[in-house]
């Protein structure tokens, strides 16, 4: 039979979904389910891995059952995943010990401040290209050893298994044979040195995780194994690409230039820039990341992460019920010209870039009686924008490049009132593309280009087409006043203490 297709996982913080993608990069069909959420104490988010698990197999069955193809007409499968949040499984069992501990997580708060104390800041930032936050596996994996009964003692006795969710889903697709990661998840754990390219003994023995539990590290663009046939239907398809989701996107977005940027809009918001052969390191608490490693060359980008920003839309939605549909939010911020002088800063799990403030809450400032839904919603899609703004700027100051237009993508991404009022802010062309599932378009790539499905990224790169640029259409003394009540409301925010 002949290899039509790509088939691409693309396991998200909400939802999983499968993509089956054509020669020319165009989606042929598509697969989603979305998971349980877990809160179990405040700050906390955990996924179930056996869930997350099934719904990919859900995903995969729905996209071939809608498709009416069989799984022999599928070249090779790339796999992209929400990256940091851990699994810890059981080497004898394949069980995993704990729930996955998201990225959002706070529950590593506490670690995390010991080794602040102890000094370890620089050296992990020196090694890693990442700051010491709960955000990262690395603490996640510590954590679990430290408090679910009996893991520590498995864990020396080599009897547990670490992977992010790449990893795990390899695992699983390959019946338990293979324990992989790639270079772009593995510089998201805290424990790889993202110059040597290998596990840290010094950053582990910190951390106190022991290195018989690490998946191998491979590029992110090669044969890594074969699913077993049963989840395929009599078939065993290459398993050929991975990377993280945010470097999926850079790599679904063809930047593949240096200073080439996009940001992605989904639970959170995530900005990269192609920086080359060079990691470069930020003064403003932007991280030095491991884009992919493809042809046995690994790249680098400068990453600014926002760890609220689609989710403050769900939060609308499910916690104050003020929409049904997240896209109801455009229609709702449309009714009103302005936002009459209200911020929303969804700081509900901190603050990422730049602020790193683990301790942050969410707040909303200048309420009126005047104030109305309508308001409400407009400030919380603004804070998306203005939270890109932060990013934005520091990120060409330490880059020292200027940003020509900024590629974009994920789910709130169809919100015209969102993107329009980004490029006003930003006041730089916002480009949104024609395939704007680009993080399952980019882990296609990766996958395709290792069996040869497409040549070479000079080919992919020709198939990147925008569908529509936003300009700026707002005064810049305008863009300037509400950027300054942006930079207030942050700044109260911060000041505010909680009584512990
Ligand atoms: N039209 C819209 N306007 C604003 N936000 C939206 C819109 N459509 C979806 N969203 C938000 O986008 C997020 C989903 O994006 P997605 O890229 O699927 O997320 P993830 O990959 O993190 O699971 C949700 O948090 C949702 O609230
Ligand atoms: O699930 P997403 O698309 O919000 O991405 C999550 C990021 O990978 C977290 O670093």
């Amino acid at each position: 039979m002949k290899k039509e297709y790509i088939l691409s996982i693309d396991q998200g913080t909400t939802s999983s979904r499968a993509v089956l993608f054509n020669h020319k990069g165009e989606i042929v069909e598509t697969g989603q389910q979305e998971f349980q959420q877990f809160f179990p104490k405040p700050g906390w988010v955990e996924h179930d891995a056996n869930e997350i698990w099934t719904s990919v197999l859900a995903c995969i069955a729905d996209v071939l059952r809608k498709s009416e193809i069989t799984p022999d007409q599928i070249a090779g499968i790339g796999i992209t995943n929400q990256r940091e949040t851990a699994v810890v499984w059981d080497r004898n069992t394949g069980k995993p010990i704990y729930r996955a501990i998201v990225w959002q997580s706070r529950q590593t708060d506490g670690i995390c401040k010991e080794l602040k104390e102890q000094g370890h800041e620089e050296l992990f930032r020196k090694k890693t290209g990442l700051l010491i936050d709960a955000y990262f596996s690395g603490t996640k994996v510590k954590w679990i050893l430290d408090n679910v009964e009996g893991a520590r003692e498995k864990a020396d006795n080599g009897d547990l298994m670490f992977g992010t969710i790449d990893s795990w889903l390899v695992y699983k697709l390959s019946g338990g044979k293979k324990h992989v990661t790639d270079y772009s998840n593995a510089s998201r754990t805290l424990m790889y040195n993202i110059y040597d390219l290998e596990w840290d003994d010094e950053l582990l023995e910190i951390l106190t995780v022991p290195k018989s539990m690490l998946p191998e590290v491979r590029q992110s663009s090669e044969v890594y194994a074969e699913t077993i046939d049963y989840h395929f239907f009599g078939h065993n398809v290459p398993i050929a690409g991975m990377a993280g989701d945010q470097q999926a996107a850079l790599f679904g977005q063809a930047c593949f230039e240096k200073g080439m940027a996009k940001n992605t809009y989904g639970t959170g918001c995530f900005m990269l820039m192609n920086t080359g052969e060079q990691g470069v390191q930020s003064d403003h608490g932007l991280l030095t990341t491991l884009a992919w490693g493809v042809d046995g060359k690994v790249e680098y980008a400068l990453e600014g992460s926002i760890f609220v920003a689609g989710s403050a839309i769900q939060w609308l939605r499910d916690g104050l019920e003020l929409l049904e549909r997240a896209p109801e939010s455009e229609a709702l911020a449309a009714s009103v010209d302005s936002t009459d002088g209200v911020y929303m800063v969804p700081a509900f799990v901190g603050l990422g870039t730049p602020y790193w403030d683990t301790d942050a809450r969410g707040a909303i400032f200048g309420l009126t009686r005047g104030t109305t839904k309508a308001h409400f919603v407009r400030a919380t899609l603004e804070s998306l924008a203005y939270q890109t703004k932060d990013v934005v700027d520091v990120m060409i100051e330490d880059a020292g490049i200027e940003l020509k237009t900024l590629r974009v993508d994920g789910g709130a991404v169809g919100n015209d009132l969102l993107i329009q009022f980004q490029s006003d802010i930003l006041n730089v062309p916002v480009e949104r593309p024609v395939i704007q599932e680009t993080t399952a378009l980019g882990a296609a790539y990766l996958a395709g280009l290792a069996v040869g499905f497409w040549k070479d990224k000079e080919e992919i790169a020709k198939q990147w087409q925008v569908q529509k640029t936003f300009n700026r259409n707002m005064a810049e003394e305008e863009c300037e006043i509400l950027y300054t009540g942006w930079q207030n409301a942050v700044a109260s925010t911060r000041t505010f203490k909680p009584v512990k």
